[in-house]
């Protein structure tokens, strides 16, 4: 580590859509700045609480035992007023008003897009913590929240294969993302789901019925009637799993029920995971703070904390895991026939 630079007051919000793990690194960030002699003052309800004044100060004692929970205990939200530059001015004031040195932000893009925003009228140093449950952040091999969310949508998608099975329906399962595919991609891996509809494969030919339908065909006539679970991203049909459902079961007569997960994605315990990467991430955002450091978000890549420029994780996309794609639509469930090598 370089040269510390000496840092007072820090200031921690959690913002946008809560995500499995926050409570964590909000912990974290709180031990660690204790553990380097810094005072740590929290904004309740993400930027809305920097422009009302809504905080208080948190020390350790305040955080014990809140890691094992999802959610926030400084509550979070979605603030459309911080967009402004009078509000980013406002906000800059209130941090001055409290001797704030440097603001740890804990969100997906939106929050960080803020953070670059609030960058511009303040001095103050600011550092990201990635938490989202999409994982649509560059720069980190996973955000906060990504591995609880894909343990819920296996969870369910196993559960509805219950009775998928047993009845030989089709079944459409809405997963959250935003307009990532990570959660869709990697529940239906881990649950063994027959076909996904995800972003980025809709990009260059959007799925129509009646290729839906050839594909259930065929995987029927590959392995026998049965149940057929297709893993549907958000955003990605008109009407959502609701409408699929509905045009499958009118145009082509087949059973069909649409599942959508919502919320549930973001709640309940935490997954080891996500615990150990905001514990992780938080410590390494307030000694990127004694590092000197400002507009960056803590990342984490095979194993080892890093920075990255707060715009590159907007501007720049992770793709999609290649090899896992493969697997799902060429050798699982070929989406094209495909001769056999042998
Ligand atoms: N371009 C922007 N300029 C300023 N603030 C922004 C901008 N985009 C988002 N924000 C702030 O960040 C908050 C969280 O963003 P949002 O996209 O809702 O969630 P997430 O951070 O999870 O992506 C917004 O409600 C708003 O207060
Ligand atoms: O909770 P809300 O406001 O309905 O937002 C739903 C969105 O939040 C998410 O759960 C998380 O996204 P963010 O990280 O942008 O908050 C998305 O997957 C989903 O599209």
């Amino acid at each position: 580590m370089s040269e510390s630079k000496q840092v007072q007051r820090i200031g921690v919000l959690t913002s946008g859509g809560d995500a499995p793990g926050m409570n964590a690194a909000l912990r974290a960030v709180v031990l660690a700045a204790d553990h380097y002699g810094m005072e740590v003052i929290a904004f309740r309800h993400g930027y809305q609480g920097l422009l009302d004044n809504d905080h208080a100060p948190m020390r350790p004692a305040d955080v014990m035992h809140i890691l094992q929970y999802s959610g926030t205990v400084i509550k979070s939200a979605r603030c459309q007023r911080f967009k402004e530059v009078e509000a980013a001015q406002e906000a800059a004031a209130n941090l001055d008003a409290l001797s704030i040195d440097a603001l740890v932000v804990i969100g997906g893009d939106g929050s960080f897009r803020g953070a670059e925003h609030l960058s511009a009228h303040w001095d103050g140093q600011i550092i990201g913590v990635p938490g989202t449950i999409d994982n649509d952040l560059f720069g980190t091999d996973a955000t906060i929240g990504y591995a609880t969310a894909v343990h819920i949508a296996m969870d369910a998608l196993d559960k509805i294969r219950d009775t998928a099975d047993a009845m030989d329906r089709v079944f459409i399962v809405e997963v959250m993302g935003r307009y990532a595919g990570f959660i869709g991609l990697s529940s239906a891996m881990a649950a063994g789901a027959e076909r996904m509809i995800l972003p980025e494969l809709q990009k260059e030919k959007p799925l129509t019925i009646s290729t839906i339908v050839k594909h259930i065909e065929r995987t029927n006539a590959i392995r026998g009637e049965g149940s057929y679970v297709m893993v549907l991203s958000e955003h990605q049909w008109p009407g959502g799993a609701v409408a699929l459902a509905e045009q499958l079961e009118a145009e082509y007569h087949l059973p069909c029920r649409p599942c959508l997960l919502g919320h549930i994605q973001r709640g309940g315990p935490p997954s080891p995971a996500d615990r150990i990467l905001a514990s992780e991430l938080g410590v390494h955002a307030i000694e990127l703070i004694r590092d000197g450091v400002t507009k960056v978000m803590a990342g984490m890549q095979a194993g080892t904390p890093i920075a990255v420029p707060l715009r590159d994780t907007w501007e720049k996309k992770n793709p999609l895991d290649s090899n896992l794609l493969r697997i799902q639509h060429e050798i699982f469930n070929p989406v094209k026939k495909t001769p056999r090598t042998h």
